[in-house]
């Protein structure tokens, strides 16, 4: 620590004494977090007088060749250009990417607030920065009398150090002695801190946050033809072969060098024009999905005003309009509920319900755990629901470069690098023949030399050699090998965000396939319902207008949806619709029949469902009927929307002539069955079950609870999911046909015939998935599968971890699947036990003889990882069907592939596969 006498601000004041923390005076690198996974390395550097000498003389004395050489190799560029120094200090710093490639990024200097005192309450959010600006404070402004980045630093004026990289700020964080990358949302926050804002920031505290975190906007720069000229042609290979140009005509091998400089400059117009048109289709899509419409902003006294979007800053909260909008940034909801189409972001364009964050809870934020309360940029909100004279209101969490959208189009503009082999292997044999041409010039120096030969002479025919062993005219053709194939594909109605990766297509081994909507038609045909009825599960009763309209199975499927009426027409999730529109109900929503305005719950405008009336019905309407209104409508109060990981979704109910809250919760037979109290679950649930999903059948269960009478609107509104989601009562099953596609034996055949592997990753039940692996001839007729169940170690049962080996179908005789005389039920393998894993491996080689295919679910393969890592890679090789599988065990599944040296493509129809695809787009 080191005392510092700061002369006084005004005269007759005491000179104030500043105690400094020793800053990080060493030579070496920190890290810098760039989001929780990826990390980037850093090393300081300043600018010096002699050094810069250096670096133009050098440029210059080299015909600009050093200036040239330097651009590509940043660390050398620094180490020329700069002079060392400690990243506190530095004014530049050398980067290195979490790819470990690096960069160089100038440090600036950013004024952060004008009234220093009101620091700490206004920008208590960012208390790194406080701590940034405080201890740097009077330091700098002795630094900067002039004023820095055109402000004049006013008394008390703080100034913080920041660089910018690939659109994402990074802040110097004094108090850590690092940089942190600059996040809107502050770190921590809890859900209760969120929901509980109920005024806007103050204009000043807007003016510092906008200077922090810049514009809303995502603005994809589109570089100048001229600019992107430089880059292209300031590759090595093209500087090569302007130098093999020059050199063949020295040698007056004009036509040759005049076929290769036509050939070179097609290819480069080619590859800037294809480039151009990339960039400029990629900024019209950020401005087709980007709004300019004002937005109601509420302000810190309450009021409302108008304002520019590209004026948002974190923390402001702003008003939904009713008619919906495009969302302007990503902001979570604290008032109110939205149905949104989330299609830019997910593909997926069924509408989604979004509700405000739960008042109290005290839980920490996080994007991915509180997807469901938050609005993201680029989504249109299609309609709002809200509590009687209030605003649909959300706290903007991130904005421009910062939010889920602007992450989306960062990862198209800078896409993980290819680590391709057939690149390595390239670029050995390059250098391997430079080796070779080295070798041959010193060999045909030492000869013309000998001979006699003029200086001159001995070059040009020494540097020939060169030329000559390292194609000049391969970067052409590689150019116009791939905008040709990109045309190609385009005319295929398949359009390609990177074209470079057109090569690596080629080298596809394994392509992963999602089922639902993908192998298998979108829309679902409702086979029957199942109710269960004293304990037993009953005969499938095919028309769901025979039960009575008050069964729970059909009140069931009448309300535990999220569906609703955009422009009078019922959208939503397909399933759902198919379910709804089986039972002849109608869905009335307030707002759309006119009745804004009007409270149904005091507070809260629900949907409310009832069975559609025939005219002979209404005709023999009692008195009672049609004097209360209510009688028979049935409120939807609560949401806890599907999650692909949860396998569910629940509803809370109210039948508006009664007191009571119900529950139904919808979703996979066996999530149902495991939330449900084992007395109602019927005797003959897992043999119902197995005969339909063995037949490719989608089964999906319903379990219903009622709540009890004294639970108030309040009390429930508060009901966290897993509340509610407990001691249900099994209701029925319901059985969908999902036939498959038209166009899927083609693809299956065709990639069958390329030796491209097929593999099947499902949420759905395994047996589902199995029945459609044959049918659409992932698994031919004669092939085997067998179902590798991997169970944990069970305390009660006193049993180690093992994994039980079992036939799908009975034609697979149990002498195949037994091995040394083991019989299939006690042919298990125990973690921990040797000699029983040796057996396990000769079963997987005694499994390969006949085609076997193995199929599992993704409770078994977490277990496979955590339990028997040495075996992944054995199944996953032989692994076809992948079912139950979450969202982020499809990614896990996609890198395992990827680590055994596969080239895995992806296709996928929905929001469970987009962690797939934006992770596979990004790693290959
Ligand atoms: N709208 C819904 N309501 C309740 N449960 C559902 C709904 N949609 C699907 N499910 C259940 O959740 C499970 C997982 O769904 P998910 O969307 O992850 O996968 P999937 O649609 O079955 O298959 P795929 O991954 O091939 O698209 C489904 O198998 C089904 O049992």
């Amino acid at each position: 620590m080191s005392k510092t006498v700061v002369p006084p601000d005004r005269p007759g004041a005491e000179p104030e004494v500043r105690i400094f923390r020793p800053t990080n005076r060493h030579y070496n690198s920190i890290r810098v977090d760039n989001g929780p996974t990826e990390q980037h390395e850093c090393w300081g550097y300043q600018s010096c007088i002699s050094h810069t000498i250096l670096y133009h003389f050098l440029g210059i004395c080299t015909f600009g060749v050093v200036y040239v050489l330097l651009s590509w190799f940043p660390v050398w560029l620094a180490t020329v250009k700069f002079r060392r120094c400690s990243v506190a200090d530095a004014d530049t710093i050398l980067l290195q990417d979490h790819h470990k490639h690096f960069h160089l990024c100038k440090i600036q200097r950013q004024v952060a607030t004008e009234k220093s005192h009101n620091l700490c309450p206004e920008l208590k959010d960012y208390s790194f920065l406080q701590s940034s600006v405080e201890d740097k404070r009077v330091f700098e402004k002795l630094k900067y009398p002039n004023g820095v980045n055109g402000l004049h630093v006013k008394e008390n004026t703080c100034i913080f150090r920041c660089f910018d990289f690939r659109y994402s700020r990074y802040v110097w964080v004094q108090a850590e002695e690092t940089f942190k990358l600059l996040t809107g949302m502050v770190p921590g926050v809890s859900c209760s801190e969120l929901s509980a804002k109920h005024l806007g920031v103050s204009d000043e505290h807007r003016q510092q946050k906008l200077r922090l975190f810049g514009r809303n906007v995502i603005e994809i720069a589109t570089p100048s033809v001229p600019k992107l000229l430089f880059e292209e042609v300031l590759n090595p290979f093209y500087c090569f072969q302007t130098f093999c140009i020059v050199l063949w005509s020295l040698d007056n091998y004009y036509i040759y060098a005049t076929c290769v400089l036509l050939i070179s400059l097609f290819g480069i117009s080619l590859s800037l024009y294809e480039t151009r048109k990339q960039r400029l289709r990629l900024r019209d899509m950020v401005r087709k999905s980007s709004t300019n419409s004002k937005v109601l902003l509420m302000k810190d006294n309450g009021d409302f005003a108008e304002c520019l979007p590209e004026t948002l800053v974190p923390g402001d909260i702003i008003c939904i309009p009713v008619h919906g909008c495009l969302m302007p940034c990503d902001a979570v909801l604290i008032e109110g509920n939205a149905i949104v189409n989330e299609a830019v972001l997910t593909g997926e364009s069924a509408p989604v319900t979004k509700i405000s964050l739960n008042v109290g809870d005290t839980e920490k934020f996080s994007v991915e755990e509180h997807k469901r309360h938050i609005l993201f940029h680029g989504t249109t909100v299609i309609q709002t629901r809200y509590y009687e004279g209030a605003h649909v209101r959300a706290v903007v969490l991130e904005t421009g470069f910062y939010t889920v959208k602007g992450d989306l189009f960062k990862s198209i503009l800078y896409p993980k690098p290819i680590d391709f082999k057939f690149h390595r292997d390239a670029l050995r044999l390059i250098g391997c023949m430079a080796f070779i041409s080295c070798c041959g010039m010193c060999y045909s120096i030492y000869i013309y030399n000998d001979h006699g030969e003029d200086i001159w002479k001995i070059i040009l025919r020494a540097l020939d050699l060169v030329t000559i062993v390292v194609p000049p005219a391969l970067p052409a053709a590689l150019t116009v090998g791939i905008v040709y194939s990109q045309r190609r594909l385009k005319q295929q109605k398949i359009f390609c965000i990177q074209p470079s990766r057109i090569n690596a297509c080629g080298k596809i081994k394994l392509v992963c396939f999602d089922k639902t909507g993908t192998l298998t038609e979108e829309g679902l045909d409702l086979m029957g319902v199942i109710p269960a009825e004293n304990g037993h599960l009953a005969k499938i009763v095919e028309d769901v207008k025979q039960l009575p309209p008050s069964h729970p199975l059909v009140v069931g499927m009448a309300t535990c949806h999220s569906l609703t009426l955009v422009n009078g027409k019922l959208t939503g999730d397909p399933l759902d619709l198919k379910l709804f529109e089986s039972t002849d109900w109608e869905i009335n929503e307030p707002h759309q029949t006119g009745q804004e305005g009007n409270a149904v719950f005091n507070s809260l405008i629900p949907t409310t469902v009832n069975p559609r009336r025939t005219a002979e019905e209404g005709a023999n309407e009692t008195s009672e009927e049609i004097t209360d209104p209510m009688l028979g409508q049935i409120g939807i109060v609560k949401q806890f929307p599907f999650s692909s990981g949860l396998q569910r979704m629940s509803v809370i109910t109210r039948e508006l002539s009664q007191d009571c809250f119900s529950v139904f919760t919808k979703g996979s037979p066996e999530r149902v069955f495991s939330l449900s109290r084992p007395d109602t679950i019927p005797n003959n649930f897992h043999r119902t079950l197995h005969l339909y999903a063995h037949q490719g059948y989608r089964v999906i269960a319903l379990a219903k609870r009622t709540l009890e009478p004294k639970v108030s609107f309040l009390q429930m509104s508060r009901f966290k999911r897993d509340e509610v989601e407990r001691d249900l009562t099994f209701v029925g099953l319901m059985v969908m046909r999902n036939s498959l596609k038209p166009s899927t034996h083609g693809v299956i055949a065709d990639l069958n015939r390329a030796d491209i592997r097929t593999v099947m990753v499902t949420g759905d039940n395994l047996l589902t998935a199995i029945s459609v692996g044959r049918d659409c001839g992932m698994v031919k007729k004669e092939e085997n599968i067998v179902i590798v169940d991997v169970m944990s170690p069970d305390d009660r049962m006193h049993s180690a971890a093992h994994i039980l080996w079992r036939a799908s179908n009975s034609s697979l005789s149990t002498s195949q699947l037994s091995l040394a005389g083991d019989s299939l039920a006690e042919n298990s393998l125990s973690e921990g036990a040797p000699s029983r894993a040796a057996s396990a491996n000769e079963f997987l080689i005694e499994m390969s003889r006949p085609r076997f295919h193995f199929a599992l679910t993704g409770r078994s393969f977490s277990s496979l990882v955590e339990f028997f890592p040495e075996l992944i890679s054995k199944i996953l090789v032989r692994g076809t069907i992948f079912a139950r599988f979450s969202p982020e065990q499809k990614t896990e599944l996609v890198e395992r592939y990827i680590d055994l040296q596969y080239i895995v493509g992806m296709v996928g129809d929905g929001a469970n596969d987009c962690g797939v695809s934006f992770e596979w787009s990004r790693t290959y």
